[in-house]
């Protein structure tokens, strides 16, 4: 377990997937049509919120189905450490209010962006002095923007001038907030981390939005989530205001994390045949919903029925040009199912996925094409025409998404080895027994 991960022992979910581990998986080929049914853990982004809300509430929360893996554990390590105490029961997680200290203090980000951006405006409300740091990944990973702003709206950091993590927080016992100007087109996450600790500004938050951002669904579920805790969050073009609010809420149900889905949503469209995912929510604000229309578009099936979702595809993909800019997190996985698509297809609108666990543009093109695919980066995406694939090894770099990438890829190409499966675990630990669930491997 990774420093600053609290013992959580309800669940023994934990893989190992230490950074640059070289263990290997031998992912399987589909032999026959898919028929399967599959429940997919909860969703982090969600997780991560009620985390950071039910921390920043009144009174204490139960957050329901929340996703045990790093990135969530990382987020209650986090909150632990700035006086927000958890403890895990038999349906959930239960969050205490956060409450101050002083002294010094260690936040792990691990390569959490959540943790990242939406807990140091939380070190900005106490009073004890907050040093974060990381994997060497997130140290590379875009905050100057979310720094600058806190500093603005009266924080005390230091980054040692440099805008990266590592960086301290000294907390002043509060922090003043109002109108503030904020770059958020590398991460939605830096406005959604000033929106979450909003409410607990003297004077609530003011964000005059400049550019634009990606992600757009998550800021919906920033205010989406802020509502269902008694805060009254409101948006007027790229200008967004959050009054200070006291919050509550006693329990909160995750939803499951319909990013983590993807592989097994695309699969019936590389493999044939049909997988229903269960607990798809009827109405969301996840960017993974987005899903269903994509699944049509690069020609299968995806209808709503029951308790979830449920996606039929032929074995053939329709090529697409394809804006991810609202969806980035899905471009790993549909980056492998596009070298699979009966035509040349693009991919745009993702420049902001240079930031993400790793370079993913620079990782997609050239593990994709070591396996023989012709993919290109381009400004904002990728360029993808069809080209028979091969086996090899799928190398991962820390990123959760790209172990799914090679998943989808193996589906259809013999003999790929994937590259530090566990690495999985930052967001879904099970990823690979579900997925040997859904395309059973051949005894070996
Ligand atoms: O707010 C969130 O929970 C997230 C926002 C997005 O980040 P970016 O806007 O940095 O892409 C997304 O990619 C990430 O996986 C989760
Ligand atoms: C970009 C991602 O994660 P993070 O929350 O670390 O930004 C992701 O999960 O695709």
């Amino acid at each position: 377990m990774p420093d600053g991960c609290p013992a959580w022992p309800w669940r023994p979910v934990w893989d190992s997937g230490a950074v640059g581990e070289k263990n290997t998986w031998a992912a399987p080929t589909a032999s026959e049509r898919l028929d399967a049914t599959v429940r997919v853990p909860g969703s982090k982004s969600i997780t991560n919120r009620a985390f950071v809300l039910a921390a920043l509430s009144a009174g204490e929360t139960l957050v329901r189905n929340p996703l045990d893996s790093r990135d969530a554990r990382l987020m209650l390590g986090a909150l632990d450490a700035l006086g927000a105490a958890s403890h895990a029961v038999s349906d959930g997680v239960r969050v205490q209010p956060m409450t101050d200290g002083d002294g010094e203090v260690e936040v792990a980000l691990g390569n959490a962006g959540t943790v990242a951006r939406f807990t140091p405006p939380l070190a900005a409300l106490g009073s004890r002095t907050v040093h974060f740091d990381g994997d060497p990944a997130i140290r590379r990973r875009p905050v100057a923007p979310l720094l600058q702003a806190l500093t603005d709206l009266g924080a005390d950091i230091d980054d040692g001038g440099r805008g990266t993590v590592p960086f301290t927080v000294r907390g002043r016992g509060g922090l003043a907030g109002g109108t503030v100007e904020l770059d958020s087109s590398a991460s939605s996450q830096f406005l959604s981390a000033l929106l979450l600790s909003g409410p607990a500004f003297e004077r609530g938050v003011t964000v005059r939005l400049l550019g634009k951002t990606p992600s757009e669904p998550h800021i919906a579920m920033t205010m989406d989530m802020l509502r269902r805790f008694g805060a009254a969050p409101e948006r007027d073009g790229s200008e967004f205001h959050v009054p200070p609010a006291t919050l509550a809420l006693s329990e909160y149900t995750v939803e499951p994390d319909l990013s983590s889905a993807a592989p097994f949503v695309v699969a019936p469209l590389v493999a044939g045949g049909r997988v229903h995912v269960e607990g798809w929510p009827s109405e969301t604000t996840q960017p993974g919903d987005r899903l269903r229309s994509l699944v049509r578009e690069l020609g299968g099936e995806a209808v709503l029925e029951g308790d979830g979702l449920t996606v039929t595809g032929t074995g053939t993909v329709a090529a697409a040009t394809l804006d991810l800019h609202e969806v980035g997190e899905l471009t790993p996985v549909l980056a492998a199912l596009l070298c699979f698509a009966d035509g040349p297809s693009e991919i745009r609108g993702v420049a902001h996925l240079r930031g993400h666990e790793t370079d993913r543009l620079a990782a997609l093109a050239t593990e994709l094409s070591a396996l023989g695919g012709d993919v290109t980066e381009t400004d904002d995406g990728l360029r993808i025409h069809p080209a028979p694939l091969h086996g090899g090894t799928f190398h991962t770099y820390d990123d959760h998404r790209l172990v799914m990438a090679g998943a989808v890829l193996a589906l259809r190409v013999p003999g790929i080895t994937v590259e530090n499966p566990a690495t999985v675990g930052k967001t879904y630990p099970g990823f690979v027994s579900d997925w040997e669930r859904l395309v059973p491997v051949p005894s070996r």
